[in-house]
């Protein structure tokens, strides 16, 4: 009977693989992310510059729940908050943080770090204005978007990220949003901007291979308590069966010969 079970299990398995496939070929691809980084293969390059994030507060504007994750968006109809420097040519203009974790406290993060994962991501997301017109036109291109991601690990409660946390009672559902404004998100930064680098792709559909990722190696300490609170969130909108969304991290993808590098 288990042999049946696990052929059956199996079976199951490699259909959904199908399907996601099938509807998103690019899910295939060469450049998928996440990647677990292995430290030892990544490759000094001493023409890396440091990152220089320069994000103005007013740029906030709203936190919302999005169904898959908490989401602050900012206002990305001029160069008032980018990225610039590190692996990118030109500026990146800030467009939204989001978050992902797991329904335990020892995985969570979408990047691994030699096989350990974190117990959650921040994920910074700018596109490329210096060449493109907006996001959505910058995420079909392969140099187009620019995601700062930090890890973050269990530890002291952050009273920095408690400006999100404290907000999320108020977002519960799927679809709900709250005015946010004057909100930096330099604030969540570690004190070292060392990074790794490499080209990937968005790790949520359409899991478009747009992304020169940016992955900080300190990682931030947020409490238990904190990551708890974002297991709350519905992934369901209101009126809805309550969902909780308990995880939502995509795995590691396949490196397909990419090279990770250091700064
Ligand atoms: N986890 S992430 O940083 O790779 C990420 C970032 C942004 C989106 N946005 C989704 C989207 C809509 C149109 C184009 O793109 C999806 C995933
Ligand atoms: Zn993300």
């Amino acid at each position: 009977i288990l042999y049946f079970a696990w052929h059956y299990f199996l079976t199951l398995y490699e259909q959904n693989k199908m399907e996601i496939h099938s509807v998103f070929p690019v899910a295939n691809g060469d450049r998928q992310s996440p990647i677990d980084i292995k430290t030892e293969e990544a490759k000094y390059d001493p023409a890396l510059l440091p990152i220089s994030p320069n994000y103005d507060p007013t740029s906030a504007k709203v936190i919302l729940n999005n169904g898959h994750s908490t989401c602050v968006e900012f206002d990305d109809t001029e160069n008032k908050s980018v990225l610039r420097g590190g692996p990118l040519s030109g500026s990146y203009r800030l467009r939204q943080i989001h978050f992902h974790w797991g329904a335990s406290d020892d995985i969570g993060s979408e990047h691994a770090v030699d096989g350990k994962k974190y117990a959650a991501e921040l994920h910074v997301v700018h596109w490329n204005s210096d060449k493109y017109s907006t996001f959505v036109e910058a995420a079909r291109q392969r140099d187009g978007l620019a995601v700062m991601a930090v890890f973050l690990k269990i530890g002291e409660c952050n009273s920095q990220l408690k400006k999100i946390t404290d907000r999320l009672d108020a977002i519960r559902a799927k679809g709900k949003q709250a005015l946010f404004t004057n909100f930096d998100p330099s604030c969540l930064l570690p004190h070292s901007l060392d990074y790794w680098t490499y080209l990937g792709s968005l790790t949520v559909p359409p899991l478009l291979e747009s992304v020169i990722w940016i992955i900080l190696r300190e990682p931030i300490t947020v409490s238990s308590e904190q990551i708890a609170k974002f297991r709350s969130l519905l992934c369901t909108a209101e009126g809805e069966a309550a969902c909780c969304m308990l995880r939502n991290y995509r795995p590691p993808q396949p490196l397909k010969g990419r090279e990770v590098r250091r700064n």
